[in-house]
């Protein structure tokens, strides 16, 4: 049953000023020239000056440079007219090649979806392609993902040793925990023969991942009932400016439980740094706010896990030295790496179990991985199943960006205050790119010959300075979570979701409801 998604919207607020076009030599180095595995006169396709990826802009090659090929206004008008979701316009857009333009809201947008040119924009040139002013700002605040500037540099140099392979290992007892967690809950469902939703599961799995590892605690039952809100606010935000007045009430009600978590959540930590501070004896006492032994809501006992020093522990001790870490940014920060790192992980489990239900050949190939023979092993095998969904299902399927200044892509003008849209989705389905691009064939990302090299032809955890800050966490998370659900449990979908809603984040656009079967060797 298809639902209509909410469309979404563009900024509307244009900072951009037309200002002069700076030269950036470093531009000639651009990791994409040269680069193997392209396909004949691909770069060129529609663009007047040849094979320009590696743009060195001045004022005259601005001069001369033409505007990309324009989807006419009809085209738009139609569009606006049928109520299809924005992914049917851009789609229609891309066939004008790697760069094009239309006007959406009376202003300058540009879809970008090849290699080269996505390079440009989100590697090679991130001042001249910023984020705007974020419409997620409400829910996100000043995290990492909203902020720019210096403040963006010093948050992200904090969190980046937390989310690197050595930094994970700390949490890798969390990650496990939660898995261990969802396992559980399947085998118990298993067992008794109750229905699941195999959504649902994904998302409190994804949930419970990130709050261990964020907080050092584990999920209480009031925590994930307030931050089921998150969903519904990230659900809301595209048309939050426009939305009706009883739809601004509910968001801020919304917010005002996912902040209560948080503040529950920083104090809990703070109170139990000043437990294990005064030493390990005052410790319990410290950590009353915790309600230790409570039941989490994941169906574990709580105790065990309620240490306190995941990542907020890390800001709390970060903010004695650096008053600009307020319980403000705290939050923000925390609510941040929460939104960002579970709906996105949640969504492409969500999705690898369709295509898993819809492909029983992979089934069979990812069984098939588990005999001593196999030259494939699960690990390799699962890491395959992964990036294939993420090709074909990017859970970030848009990166917008906004251009303040003039600048040339791929010997197009880009004029000052243009919208840029770049579209991952349609990038991973290139059929220039992607021999047979609709196929669901993890055994693409098997060996390093038939991986795609080309840079910036696959892109689901984003490219440059800006690129995802928790794809190690993600790959990890789905990689435990499969590892121990695959070869003992599959889902038998009642009924599965016909399309896709292209949101906020790309996900199946309906519930998933299933029963959990036990897999016989
Ligand atoms: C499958 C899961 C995920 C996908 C597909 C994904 C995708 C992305 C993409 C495409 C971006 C770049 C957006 C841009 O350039 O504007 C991004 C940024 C980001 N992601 Fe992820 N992400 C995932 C999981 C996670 C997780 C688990 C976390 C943290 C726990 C996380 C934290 C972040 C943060 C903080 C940023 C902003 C980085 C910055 O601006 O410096 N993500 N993600």
């Amino acid at each position: 049953m298809a639902t209509e998604a909410p469309r979404l919207t563009l900024p509307s607020t244009d900072s951009g000023t037309r200002t002069a076009v700076r030269s950036a030599p470093e531009a000639a180095a651009c990791p994409a020239a040269g680069a193997p595995g392209g396909r004949p006169g691909d770069a060129t396709v529609g663009s007047p000056l040849g094979a320009t990826t590696a743009t060195t802009t001045t004022p005259t090659a601005t001069a001369t440079a033409v505007l990309p090929p324009e989807l006419g206004e009809d085209r738009v008008a139609a569009w606006q007219g049928s109520g299809r979701q924005l992914i049917a316009l851009l789609t229609e857009a891309r066939e004008l090649g790697p760069v094009s333009r239309f006007r959406l809201g009376g202003r300058q947008t540009l879809l970008v979806t090849g290699p080269e040119q996505v390079q440009h924009v989100l590697a090679q040139h991130p001042d001249r392609y910023v984020k705007r002013s974020h419409r997620a700002r409400p829910l996100l605040g000043d995290g990492v993902v909203c902020a720019s500037g210096q403040a963006w540099k010093d948050q992200r140099r904090l969190l980046q040793p937390q989310f690197t392979s050595t930094g994970l290992r700390r949490h890798e007892h969390r990650i496990a925990g939660a898995a261990r967690a969802a396992a559980g809950r399947w085998a118990a469902k298993a067992r008794t023969g109750e229905p699941t939703d195999v959504g649902e599961d994904m998302r409190l799995f994804a949930l419970d991942a990130v709050w261990r590892c964020l907080t050092g605690l584990a999920l209480d039952e009031d925590t994930r009932r307030e931050l089921a809100s998150v969903e519904a606010v990230v659900a809301a935000l595209p048309t939050a400016d426009a939305g009706p007045e009883a739809g601004r009430a509910a968001m801020a009600a919304d917010l005002a439980r996912i902040d209560a978590s948080a503040e529950r959540a920083i104090a809990t930590v703070r109170g139990l740094a000043a437990g294990l501070a005064a030493g390990p004896g005052e410790a319990a006492g410290a950590g009353e706010p915790t309600r230790p032994g409570e039941a989490a809501a994941t169906g574990e006992t709580a105790g065990a896990e309620q240490d306190g020093t995941g990542l907020l522990h890390l800001l709390l001790e970060t903010a004695k030295s650096r008053p600009e870490y307020t319980d403000r940014l705290i939050r923000d920060e925390l609510v941040t790496l929460l939104v960002a790192g579970h709906e996105t992980t949640a969504q492409t489990l969500a999705w690898l179990f369709l295509l898993l239900d819809r492909h029983p050949e992979v089934r069979e190939w990812l069984a098939a991985a588990d005999r001593p023979d196999s030259p494939v092993g699960r690990g390799e095998a699962l890491h395959a199943l992964v990036s294939e969904t993420l090709r074909l299902y990017p859970a970030v399927w848009l990166i917008p960006r906004h251009a303040p200044a003039d600048d040339v892509l791929d010997g197009y003008r880009v004029e000052a205050g243009s919208d840029i849209l770049i579209c991952p989705y349609l990038t991973h389905r290139d059929p220039g790119l992607w021999p047979d691009p609709e196929r669901f064939d993890p055994t693409r990302f098997l060996t390093a010959g038939r991986r795609p090299v080309r840079p910036g032809a696959y892109y689901p955890f984003g490219v440059g300075g800006r690129a995802c800050l928790g794809l190690r966490f993600a790959m990890r998370t789905t990689a435990v979570l499969l590892d121990l659900l695959l070869p003992h449990y599959m889902p038998v979908f009642r009924s599965t979701p016909d399309g896709a809603v292209f949101g906020a984040d790309l996900r199946p656009d309906g519930p998933m409801p299933a029963r959990i079967e036990v897999r016989r060797p």
